[in-house]
């Protein structure tokens, strides 16, 4: 039963139609959609519930609505980081960004609200040749952030775990900017019933104080002529369009409207100050939860100079420290090697300065590549290596049969003829971990805190 508060509330805004959206939220049946990892896909030898996928999300690449919620947990593939499970409405950012930035080239992007990792992983697809910041304030958060950008694979992704205030100092760093706002989460009404009884017009109030707050501290990063683009899964008209309103009104921003198709039911408004433009995804007009969206840019003025960078607290390994592992691995000469603490990592040399700049000012989490520590003489290889989209030619995969393979992730003890020493192992063609095959058993690399509980 949703709140009488909230439905009054909602009245009057374009495109909100009480009956049919009451209507929408007694739908048992839920919708469920996956985004395919278009780096891992062509690798694979089977694409996952190929039976299930009824018809493609049509603003989004390579996603589909699904016939029915399988279980995930146990498909070895979602932990391979074949395809991520993500709401559809959320994957419109796709279209904008197609609108926006139709040649995406080394863009910096801000990802500032991002666990657990659903655009994060869109972003870092999109801007492929650029990276992605994806920042996460609450700690446990961050290490599910974490978890899902190291099982998409890609290495243009630093993930941080900071308060938006601490990237003040990053002042007009960013070329895009996406401000998917903590809120009081009514679009999600369907699937979350506890967002239901937590829901009231107090907490609508002070998400949307947050709202502005987030977004006065970040405003200076981006820079000028940069894109923010601000979300949230809120219907409320005060974490909406009033958001929008208080963009243009401090920051001077410039709405800009994107282009929808009329049959995907997405509804166009427009602010009551500024007539900012903003799309609505109401859940009895869209095959997808609730979702607001309002894309801007900055204006193209000149100012401010960029601070010194090159001092940040991240070393560099020497070469005789890093020729056995580059030799191990066959890691191409682009990319940069450096040593957080004491885990040999790589990133592309053309985002290294951005990375000395933002490891300056925040607490950085992951970024680029970790391909492992060394353990008295032995390079143990860290699992990020495994689910990274390197290839390792030098490493030897062992294919698992589907039984074997959720052992593995099990962390179970399982029998394998491998070469002696560190393999890979992998399922349908991607690499899920790491074995250690020795004289009489072999050892499974699986890190404990993934490991599948479920039957
Ligand atoms: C809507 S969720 C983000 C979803 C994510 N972008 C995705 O696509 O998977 C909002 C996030 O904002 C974080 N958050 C909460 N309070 C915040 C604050 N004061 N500043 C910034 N982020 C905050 C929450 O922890 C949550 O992870």
């Amino acid at each position: 039963m949703l709140p009488t508060a909230f439905i009054h509330s909602l009245k009057g805004i374009p495109g909100f139609d009480a009956e049919a959206f009451m209507a929408a939220h007694q739908q048992t049946q839920g919708i469920t959609s996956i985004r395919f990892n278009p780096f891992k896909k062509p690798y694979l030898k089977e694409i996952p519930f190929s039976s299930l996928l009824q018809a493609p999300v049509p603003w989004a690449t390579d996603a589909w609505y699904l016939t029915e919620r399988p279980s995930f947990t146990l498909d070895p593939l979602l932990h391979a980081g074949a395809y991520y499970v993500q709401e559809a409405s959320s994957m419109f950012i796709e279209a904008i960004l197609n609108q926006t930035i139709p040649n995406p080239t080394n863009e910096v992007v801000l990802d500032i609200s991002a666990a657990p990792g659903g655009k994060t992983t869109l972003l870092s697809a999109y801007f492929k040749h650029g990276i992605v910041v994806a920042n996460e304030i609450i700690k446990s958060r961050a290490a599910i952030l974490s978890e899902n950008v190291m099982k998409w694979g890609t290495d243009n992704i630093i993930v941080t775990n900071n308060e938006p205030r601490h990237f003040e100092k990053l002042s007009h760093f960013f070329d895009v900017i996406l401000l998917d706002a903590p809120c009081s989460g009514s679009g999600l009404f369907r699937k979350d019933k506890n967002a239901v009884e937590e829901w009231s017009v107090e907490n609508v109030a002070a998400c949307s104080l947050r709202q502005q707050k987030i977004s006065k501290e970040i405003i200076g990063c981006l820079k000028p002529g940069g894109l923010f683009i601000y979300s949230t899964c809120s219907y409320s008209v005060e974490e909406d369009e009033n958001i929008t309103d208080y963009l243009c009104n401090e920051y001077g921003l410039e709405s800009v409207r994107v282009q929808i198709q009329p049959e995907w039911g997405i509804v166009e408004v427009q602010s009551s100050l500024n007539a900012a433009w903003g799309y609505r995804f109401f859940p009895d007009k869209v095959k997808g939860e609730g979702f607001f969206v309002a894309v801007f840019k900055k204006p193209n003025v000149i100012e401010g100079v960029f601070q010194n960078w090159l001092e940040a607290h991240i070393a560099i390994p020497s070469a005789k420290q890093t020729a056995p592992i580059e030799a191990m691995f066959q890691i191409p000469d682009f990319y940069q090697f450096f040593l957080q603490e004491d885990s040999f990592k790589i990133i592309s040399k053309v985002y290294w300065r951005t990375l000395l700049m933002v490891s300056k000012h925040l607490y950085i989490k992951r970024a680029g590549i970790s391909l492992g520590s060394l353990k008295g003489k032995d390079f143990i290889p860290s699992h990020e290596l495994a689910l990274s989209l390197l290839q390792l030619p030098s490493v030897n995969q062992i294919e698992l049969h589907l039984n074997e393979a959720l052992a593995y992730l099990r962390k179970q003890p399982i029998e394998l003829n491998g070469n002696m020493g560190w393999n890979a192992v992998s399922y349908c063609g991607l690499r899920l971990g790491w074995v250690k095959v020795l004289p009489n058993r072999v050892n499974n690399y699986y890190p404990s805190e993934w490991r599948i509980l479920k039957d």
